[in-house]
């Protein structure tokens, strides 16, 4: 046996060791559950206990077969920090260990310790001596996986004059990875996580920050790790408020829904901004002219104000029986009340409670001069008086979100005195209702609207927020939408992620700072990445030439990946030749896309039916990944990726929406190793332009 087989049959004992270690841990977990309920002292406590053991027992017996490490860090004797000096620690995506006080089989690898798995390179070692990365070759569909390699850096040598430094290229253990097929959900990248993603994933918890990231550079998967090591980090202050990603839709967010599991976090809410402020379900459609007005910043003044509009001068002075009194409260006084609470700018429903409270105060001051201080039933009985009410109710009415938006998307009158000077005549009258629902209750709401009602909701009651909010795909929100973020942000910290490149809304931000600002955070620090783990070259550099129409400043991307192929092909009819490019791409390895624009996708999955090609949807993927082949329309392919893609008539997938431009750049950029463009039509101009 050579000295390196030994070394793998002593990891591979090692993590027997491991697997052993874990399967008493779980186990425990479970016991814990039982004596848990028996310890507790009340029904209620056995309830919490039980509660919390039984989630923790489920986490664990949950957590897939993933191997339990991938990597290991040896430490100079010397040169090392004090206590690590000489230590060797395998690290995982979980703690492996059982008693606390002695070093466990693995350490977590969002510890502190772990950092230097991520960040030690050949010129800054920072102690390190030897870092060990694990190969991993699955033993059989569902089975655990076998640990069948590992790769030392030296880091504690200087590379042999002429060596390539050991630390700077991706390695096989990464280039292996970023080749993998991808079939089925996103996967983690918790052992190849790079320098420059991990400087991101490990910000503290109270910076804000935005990345900005091209195609593929693992935005995405950035945000989920950062959302994992927080919660490890600061499990407390994170859970209080709870942690919210949020994705473009569906299809999106069940494509990343098995990576936090896979790192061991539970529970966490992974939403649509729609799900978000989804008060009532989504039951009409908005013409787009008036999507764009409703989606507009401007609107937050409309809305402020139509609310604000209820609150007005009182017209009768309080006046209430007490005992062989009359209470008073004259109108001036009144007033003055109604209008410093309106200066102190409190949500609605506080200014109406505090508009009480001071009229009651007044009383009590009355009340104190004739006969000392009243008591608290007194002052109970006054806040509810008749003439209090009446006050109240008339200078400071309760107000609900659905009746304020109703009335001023209904009433022409009211709409123009809240926009007076804000929005145009042609704007207010872009969003008037011409045929009103009979009342609130029964309104049909677009999805613009429910981020409307949201905005008033928040203008009556501040609604509670989250400990941190992870936005993907942020360049597509709209300034009303990141301004009902901002709201669950509050004084949490956001982490933002996306392409300014790849916005296709109509509102798509062009600049950062400008979202920024709509989201709370106009300092948030802009990060790029821009090295690219999915796109091959070859389609990078296309990409790359179509950024020059997208009038958006961002950084060029670089790939990592050489393999990639593309193909552009005319054809006389593109169904055929869809059917031809999915059933040459079937002779391959992984996972095909076929994307069209939306309304041309109907008749290639009929045509790919009919050559006997089982297909399925970006939203109801094939859970056994037994189909390999998806026909989507391209605005449900953001975030998602193939490892052969076939756009089919880009002209149609450009011409079918303002900025299809940025669609197509978003279609073209889904391919992990070969893109087909199969097109009859001419190809669009922003695509002839990037071939010259
Ligand atoms: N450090 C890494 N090691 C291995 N794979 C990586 C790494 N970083 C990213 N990847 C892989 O690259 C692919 C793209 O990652 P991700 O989806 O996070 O990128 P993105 O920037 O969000 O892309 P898009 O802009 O298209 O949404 C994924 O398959 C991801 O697993």
């Amino acid at each position: 046996m050579t000295s390196l087989d030994a070394e793998l049959v002593s990891e591979r004992s090692h993590h027997e060791t491991c697997r052993a270690v874990m399967a008493a841990m779980v186990e425990g977990a479970a016991e814990h559950v039982v004596t848990g309920e028996d310890v507790s002292a009340s029904g209620a406590d056995a309830e919490a206990l039980g509660y919390t053991l039984r989630s923790r027992a489920r986490e664990m017996a949950e957590l897939p077969e993933t191997p339990l490490f991938f990597g290991r860090l040896d430490f100079a004797e010397s040169g090392a920090a004090g206590e690590h000096r000489g230590g060797r620690y395998h690290i995982g995506r979980r703690r492996i260990g059982i008693d606390p006080t002695v070093p466990p089989l693995v350490v977590d690898w969002r510890a502190p310790i772990s950092r230097a798995f991520y960040r030690a390179s050949a010129r800054d070692p920072q102690g390190v001596a030897v870092r060990r990365r694990f190969g991993w070759a699955p033993r059989s569909a569902g089975a655990a996986e076998d640990l069948t390699s590992f790769e030392d850096e030296h880091l504690d040598t200087r590379p042999d004059p002429g060596e390539p430094d050991p630390a700077s290229g991706p390695g096989a253990i990464l280039a292996g990875e970023i080749n993998r097929p991808r079939v089925g959900p996103m996967r983690d990248i918790v052992a190849t996580i790079q320098p420059e993603q991990d400087d991101l994933v490990r910000r503290a918890l109270t910076a804000s920050i935005c990345v900005q990231g091209a195609p593929g550079t693992g935005k995405t998967a950035v945000g989920l790790h950062r959302a994992a090591f927080l919660l490890y980090t600061h499990p407390r202050r994170i859970q209080r408020g709870g942690l919210l990603i949020v994705g473009p839709n569906r299809a999106f967010l069940h494509y990343i829904s098995e990576v936090l599991p896979a790192l061991g976090e539970t529970g966490i809410r992974q939403a649509t901004i729609d799900d978000e402020v989804g008060r009532h379900p989504i039951r009409a459609r908005d013409e787009p002219a008036a999507e764009v007005v409703k989606h507009d910043a401007r609107m937050a003044t409309v809305l402020r104000r139509a609310l604000y509009a209820r609150v007005g001068a009182p017209t009768e002075p309080v006046v209430i029986p007490d005992g062989s009194y009359r209470r008073r409260i004259p109108l001036d006084e009144l007033a003055r009340i109604v209008e410093r609470v309106r200066a102190e700018d409190t949500p609605y429903e506080v200014g109406r409670e505090r508009v009480r409270a001071r009229a009651v105060r007044v009383l009590q001051l009355q009340a104190e001069r004739n006969s000392g201080p009243p008591t608290g039933e007194w002052l109970r009985r006054m806040g509810r008086a008749r003439g209090l009410a009446a006050f109240v109710d008339g200078s400071w009415p309760k107000a609900g979100p659905e009746e304020v938006l109703a009335e001023l998307l209904t009433d022409p009158d009211a709409l123009a005195r809240a926009a007076d000077g804000v929005l145009t005549p042609a704007e207010q009258a872009a969003i008037h209702w011409t045929k009103p629902p009979r009342s609130a209750r029964s309104a049909r709401w677009s999805a613009a609207d429910l981020v409307l009602l949201d905005e008033i909701a928040g203008l009556i009651e501040r609604p509670g927020t989250y400990g941190h909010v992870v936005v993907d795909e942020a360049q597509d929100l709209s300034p009303m939408q990141c301004r009902a973020l901002a709201r669950r942000i509050g004084s949490g910290s956001v982490t933002v992620l996306g392409d300014l490149a790849q916005g296709t809304t109509p509102w798509a931000a062009r600049t950062w700072p400008d979202l920024l600002a709509h989201l709370g955070r106009p300092d948030a620090e802009v990060a790029p990445l821009t090295v690219g783990f999915r796109v091959p070259a070859v389609i990078v550099d296309l990409a790359n030439r179509l950024l020059a129409s997208l009038d958006v400043d961002v950084p060029a991307a670089r790939s990592l990946r050489r393999d990639g192929e593309l193909t552009i092909r005319e054809v006389a009819d593109p169904e055929p030749a869809t059917v031809a490019a999915v059933r040459a791409a079937l002779a391959r390895e992984g996972s095909i896309g076929v994307i069209a624009a939306d309304t041309g996708t109907e008749p290639l999955r009929a045509a790919l039916t009919a050559a006997g090609i089982a297909t399925t949807t970006a939203d109801a993927p094939d859970p056994t990944g037994v189909v390999r082949v998806t026909v989507l329309p391209a605005t449900l392919a953001k975030g998602l990726e193939y490892d052969h893609v076939v756009v089919v008539e880009p002209a149609a997938i450009v011409a079918a929406e303002a900025r299809g431009a940025g669609r197509l750049y978003v279609v073209l950029t889904r391919a992990v190793s070969r893109l087909d463009i199969v097109h009859a039509q001419p190809l669009p101009r922003v695509l002839r332009a990037a071939l010259e």
